[in-house]
């Protein structure tokens, strides 16, 4: 089947993409509720910082950033810099001793597999399983295999056409006068192809590791975008990058990786690019303040599940991309809950 690039849908598929995104974030307030018991402990003190919640429940900090994240997002604590309280709600329905205590409701599904995966990922910062490919690899070694990486890539670009869609009409002014995208992990390559169909004047390269980056040439010609679309192969943190790019897409790629690794794909980015070269870095984002949007802090409890990242806020990335002498733009909507944010090298 060929599809016109250049034509977007007419609805918005957010709900879809939502119920699938949320996935692990009631097992992950099953297991606060009903194995920490976290509400009622920090009712006890009237209020804790994140230390003292990483110490009292030996919780490694990204999960538990991601945990009260989205505890704050559903309105269950508000935080004071790095002290949390509980509000009404989650002292009226989770603090143990209430008369509207609620664990009871959460029992189910308190040692689901999937909230035995939070639980492990809580104090290890590494679930036994990542629910990855069937002989337990995490999600980043399960898409070195042909099999999973074919279905994992096939996820990704179903959901990147809309996306990349609206994503492509909204850079507009941004890349009027870029050439050359490097799409540095670009899965299938459909964030390049919806950004050259729609802009005549752009070329890409999409960076890929094997066995992706063939998905990926095989998906470009089926999008008949060969002549404007090339494929390297190459791991994106130990190879150099393709050069000749005058601006990097990073696509729902900084948010599977901790700190470090985000600190060194900014470095390479600014490495690659020519001075006024540019940066787009499209994915989930959560507000500065973390205190929502609801929907992306229930996907961060997914992607901290099942990769070595979790959401991040325009400030989180703005200080890394500043720190590497970029300058940086304001955040963008696009659509289902995504967005993307723009810096630009001095
Ligand atoms: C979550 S996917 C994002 C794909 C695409 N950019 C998108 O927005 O849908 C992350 C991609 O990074 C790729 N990747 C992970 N580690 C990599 C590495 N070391 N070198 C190159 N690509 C890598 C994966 O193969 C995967 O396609």
């Amino acid at each position: 089947m060929t599809i016109d690039l250049k034509q977007n849908p007419a609805t918005n598929p957010a709900l879809l993409l939502r119920f699938r995104d949320r996935q692990y974030a009631p097992d992950m307030l099953a297991v606060a509720v009903g194995k920490l018991n976290l509400f009622s402990w920090i009712h006890q003190r009237g209020d804790a910082d994140t230390e003292a919640i990483a110490n009292h429940f030996s919780l490694a900090s990204r999960p538990l950033d991601v945990l009260l994240t989205l505890c704050r997002a559903s309105g269950l604590i508000e935080s004071a810099g790095d002290t949390h309280r509980l509000t009404d709600l989650g002292r009226e329905h989770l603090v143990d001793t209430s008369p509207w205590f609620l664990g009871p409701y959460y029992a189910p599904i308190v040692d689901s597999p999937i909230a035995q995966g939070c639980l492990q990922v809580l104090r290890h910062d590494r679930p036994a399983n990542w629910q990855a490919s069937e002989d337990g690899s995490d999600w980043h070694t399960s898409m070195m295999d042909e099999d999973f990486a074919q279905g994992f890539t096939a996820l990704m670009n179903c959901r990147g056409i809309a996306m990349g869609q609206v994503l492509a009409d909204k850079l507009g002014g941004f890349i009027a006068d870029c050439n050359h995208v490097l799409d540095v992990g670009g899965g299938s390559g459909i964030y390049s192809s919806t950004l050259v169909a729609k802009h005549d004047h752009l070329r890409a390269t999409v960076l890929e590791q094997a066995p992706v980056d063939r998905l990926a040439r095989e998906e470009v010609l089926r999008h008949g975008l060969q002549d404007r679309i090339t494929v390297a192969q190459g791991n994106m943190f130990t190879d150099p990058w393709p050069g000749g790019a005058d601006c990097v897409l990073l696509s729902n790629v900084l948010h599977d990786w901790d700190f470090p690794e985000i600190r060194t794909l900014i470095q390479k980015t600014c490495q690659v690019l020519p001075a006024g070269g540019r940066v787009i870095i499209h994915e989930a984002f959560l507000d500065d303040d973390k205190t929502g949007p609801l929907a992306v802090a229930e996907y961060s409890v997914l992607l901290v599940n099942i990769t070595q990242g979790k959401c991040y806020s325009p400030a989180e990335y703005g200080v890394i991309l500043a720190d590497h002498g970029f300058e940086v733009g304001p955040y963008h909507d696009t659509i289902a809950d995504r967005g993307f944010i723009t810096a630009i090298k001095r």
